[in-house]
């Protein structure tokens, strides 16, 4: 049996713009495996945010189901809902949004001292050496490159524990060498640490990085990717 960590069923996003209605979402079933690496392309304005937020439980839909990880978002309150975004959900942003004031160590812990839980310091240092960012760790992020600094933002998103990742043009601000270096380390870093991760991208070439595409267009999905290269544990199960 498929085991869908990310369901949406018949998902809809309605703006009313006065007489206007625009339909960010309509009707979109989208569908990811537990420890997928999963790229969502499509033309600007094609719903590729508004379908993050929803699976992140940043927004509401207007219509449909949202399901991750066994649980309907739509049944949770809003403690719920924030409660799930932190300890379920790691997101990752185009502009970073580390804290100019923290070092990288104390920002990559930040969600996690926030939450009140422990930092297992083990597991941080591990991951900041992953993301090959263990001389980085007294620094500012306003010394950092970009690319350091979204790796750094990536090791924040993980050190919680989440059970995906979710990625908004994290490679917008990046040059190639520096976007290629990031995705590749998001994804080997997903698979050491067994997240699924779906990511929002413009570009092909880092798309083409992902066990497979996603194409959306006008709030649907118009292509699957299931001709792509499925991820090993699927291919087992
Ligand atoms: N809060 C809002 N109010 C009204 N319309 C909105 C709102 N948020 C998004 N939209 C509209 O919904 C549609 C989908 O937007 P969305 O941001 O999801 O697209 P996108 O594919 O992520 O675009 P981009 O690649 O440019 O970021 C667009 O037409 C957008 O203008």
């Amino acid at each position: 049996m498929e085991s869908w960590i990310i369901r949406t069923k018949n998902l809809k996003k309605y703006y009313q713009l006065g007489e206007h209605t625009v339909k960010a979402l309509d009707g979109m079933d989208f569908l990811v495996r537990e420890r997928e690496f999963v790229a969502v392309i499509g033309t600007s304005g094609s719903g590729k945010s508004t379908l993050l937020h929803m699976v992140g439980g940043l927004d509401v839909p207007t219509e449909g189901e949202v399901y991750v990880d066994g649980r309907n978002l739509n049944e949770m309150n809003k403690e719920q809902l924030a409660v799930f975004r932190r300890r379920k959900v790691g997101f990752v942003f185009q502009n970073y949004n580390l804290v100019p004031d923290l070092n990288i160590y104390e920002n990559v812990v930040l969600p996690v001292e926030l939450d009140g839980r422990r930092v297992d310091r083990e597991f941080a240092e591990e991951i900041l050496e992953f993301l090959k960012l263990s001389g980085k760790k007294e620094a500012l992020p306003g010394i950092l490159s970009g690319g350091q600094q979204q790796r750094a933002a990536i090791a924040r998103a993980i050190v919680s524990k989440p059970a995906i990742l979710l990625a908004d043009e994290p490679t917008g601000n990046l040059d190639t060498a520096a976007s290629h270096d990031v995705i590749g380390l998001l994804k080997m870093a997903a698979k050491q640490f067994q997240q699924t991760v779906v990511l929002i991208t413009h570009d092909n070439d880092i798309a083409q990085l992902a066990d497979r595409i996603v194409r959306i267009e006008d709030g649907r999905i118009v292509e699957r990717g299931e001709h792509e290269r499925r991820p090993s544990h699927a291919e087992e199960s």
